[in-house]
């Protein structure tokens, strides 16, 4: 069985008056260290398979497993959460942001600062631990959200649009350092993105979902050639125009 296996999901809303189907019948297997994207257009149901992923409810139907364990209360923290805000209390630190998630796992108080110290060193921001969120950037901002993510140690990071309120720059920029950070680490991670370019530069494979219901159209593997590289120079290489306009194409055809 792979690290993160999704078997047979289905997901409807239910109101008072009609039950909406979102997903139909997602299956998939993502293997351990394995970097993937989802895309496919607004509404097929991406953000509510990442809530199902990580736990914040059951799926109307299937299963999650991780490392071939039922998603439950006693495996639901291996899984990380980045979102595209950053939601860091502006009332703590840097570092008490950093740590907040190990203070709620009451791990032991001494280490806490040993730990924000190595990740915010890791992130690009060693001299930040004494500052308040107000006074750094959106990037910024967004690296020690990385970093609050990484604290508790989880085994997989699911990223939804994480850089999408990001000026152009500082997204490039944090799309390598995530890349280089979750190799470094050994995590598994999942990235829900519009962005296709970002979808190809970062990720082994792209899964591409339909609408109405959500369902699996279609799985991208990204030639070993460009996911080696970084996501900058993925950009850069002569396969990438030909690999964005075959998605591209057949995201088009979804309509
Ligand atoms: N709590 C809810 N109750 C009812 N319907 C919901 C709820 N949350 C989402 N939906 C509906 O489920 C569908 C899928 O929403 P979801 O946010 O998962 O899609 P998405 O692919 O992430 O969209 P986008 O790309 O625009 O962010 C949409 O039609 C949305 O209106």
């Amino acid at each position: 069985m792979e690290f993160l296996q999704l078997e047979n999901i289905h997901h409807s809303y239910f109101s008072s008056t009609q039950a909406k189907e979102v997903l139909r019948d997602i299956s998939l297997a993502i293997h351990e260290g394995e970097f993937v994207s989802f895309i496919g257009p607004s509404g097929c149901g991406k953000t509510t398979l990442l809530s199902i992923i990580a736990g914040l409810f059951p799926a109307t139907e299937g299963n999650v497993y991780i490392d071939g364990e039922k998603l439950s209360a006693n495996n639901q923290s291996s899984i990380g959460y980045m979102l595209q805000q950053d939601y860091l209390f502006p009332w703590k630190t840097i570092e008490e942001n950093v740590t907040i998630g190990l203070k709620i796992m009451e791990k032991s108080h001494k280490t806490h600062k040993v730990t924000a110290n190595a990740l915010l060193q890791e992130v690009g921001l060693p001299h930040v631990g004494n500052n308040y969120p107000r006074e750094l950037s959106g990037g910024m901002r967004q690296r020690v959200a990385l970093a609050r993510t990484l604290a508790v140690n989880p085994k997989i990071l699911l990223l939804d649009e994480p850089f999408s309120a990001l000026d152009y720059q500082s997204k490039l920029k944090l799309e390598d350092l995530v890349v280089e950070t979750l190799k470094t680490y050994k995590k598994t991670a999942i990235l829900v993105t519009h962005d296709i370019g970002e979808a190809i530069a970062m990720s082994e494979r792209v899964v591409l979902f339909s609408a109405n219901p959500g369902t699996v159209h279609k799985v991208f593997e990204i030639p070993k050639a460009l996911s080696e590289l970084s996501p900058f120079d993925v950009r850069q290489h002569p396969a990438y125009a030909d690999i964005f306009q075959t998605i591209w194409k057949e995201l088009e055809s979804l309509g």
